[in-house]
């Protein structure tokens, strides 16, 4: 049984409106989506661009709601960019999450990413880091995760399809060339799938890093057209490749069983971008909320 003292559910506004297009959902507003989150059952949220950027506005709304910030997004720029540029961003950044009572920063490396290119094939095109662009990396992320400490919270990185860090030679590569106690790894179950690696392994290999879970599950159709027809990452999602855990093709008992079994602690974040038109989020977020009730307990 995981501990619902320790184990907390979330879900994303990207659902609702996607930052990334933000033509999917822009109907819907800001206290709609959190008034949908708390009515489906969750108590936490990430961050989106309609959240409002006052702390003390923003703390309000969710503490109407009953809901927490569990973090939010960071786009570093590492391996691109002079150090000191990421460090300003992601202090501003800390800082607001810190304020806002989130324990772990999401980050990934943006330099060279293809995921925000609307006609960039993704499983052609993605890049790969030198090894003077590795090295940048790992340092600058210890760097970020020290910075992190300062405030009792940690880095937790996001392997992305269409990045350097997305394949599980790519994850291991990180793992090695960084600190265990300064950079700490997000399990992102859509992701690894899309990318046709093996979720269940690379939770086994790295469990007691992982101090974030990203949960969304794959349309097995939808990801064999992006493969056929040379999809972007933008493209995949418009067409439906994500889907709310339980609605795919992800086993998601074994994993569940992996992070129970070793006592995992922290957010469950429900992220299923796909289009709102098609995909009604409240009725999306209640299945979710109905399918983590069946699976975990929680
Ligand atoms: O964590 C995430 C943030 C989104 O902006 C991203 O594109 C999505 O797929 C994801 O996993
Ligand atoms: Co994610």
């Amino acid at each position: 049984m995981f501990d619902s003292s320790k184990v907390k559910l979330g879900i994303a506004p990207i659902a609702w409106t996607n930052d990334d297009m933000p033509e999917l959902g822009s109907e819907n507003t800001f206290e709609q989506c959190i008034s949908e989150m708390a009515l489906a059952g969750f108590t936490g949220s990430e961050v989106g661009n309609k959240y409002p950027k006052d702390t003390k506005i923003l703390k309000k709304a969710l503490d109407l709601r009953g809901i927490s910030i569990a973090s939010a997004w960071f786009s570093a720029f590492l391996t691109t960019k002079p150090f000191e540029e990421t460090k300003e961003a992601f202090i501003k950044h800390r800082d607001f999450l810190y304020e806002m009572g989130a324990k772990v920063i999401v980050v990934a490396e943006q330099g060279h990413s293809i995921q925000g290119m609307m006609d960039v094939p993704v499983f052609d095109k993605k890049p790969v880091f030198t090894e003077e662009e590795w090295e940048k990396l790992a340092r600058g992320l210890e760097e970020l995760g020290k910075l992190a400490l300062e405030k009792d919270m940690k880095v937790v990185y996001h392997h992305h399809m269409g990045t350097g860090v997305q394949t599980t030679e790519e994850i291991d590569k990180l793992m090695e060339m960084t600190n265990e106690n300064l950079v700490y790894l997000l399990f992102d179950t859509g992701h690894l799938t899309f990318s046709g690696e093996n979720p269940e392994e690379i939770l086994k290999k790295y469990v007691k890093r992982i101090k974030h879970v990203h949960l969304k599950d794959i349309r097995q159709d939808v990801l064999k057209k992006v493969k056929d027809e040379k999809l972007s990452f933008l493209q995949a999602v418009k067409e439906g490749v994500f889907t709310v855990p339980g609605d795919g093709m992800i086993n998601f008992e074994p994993l569940f069983k992996i992070l129970e079994e070793n006592k995992y602690e922290g957010w469950f974040v429900v992220e299923a971008e796909q289009d709102p038109a098609k995909a009604n989020p409240l009725e999306y977020a209640i299945k979710a909320r109905k399918y983590i009730k069946e699976k975990t307990g929680l």
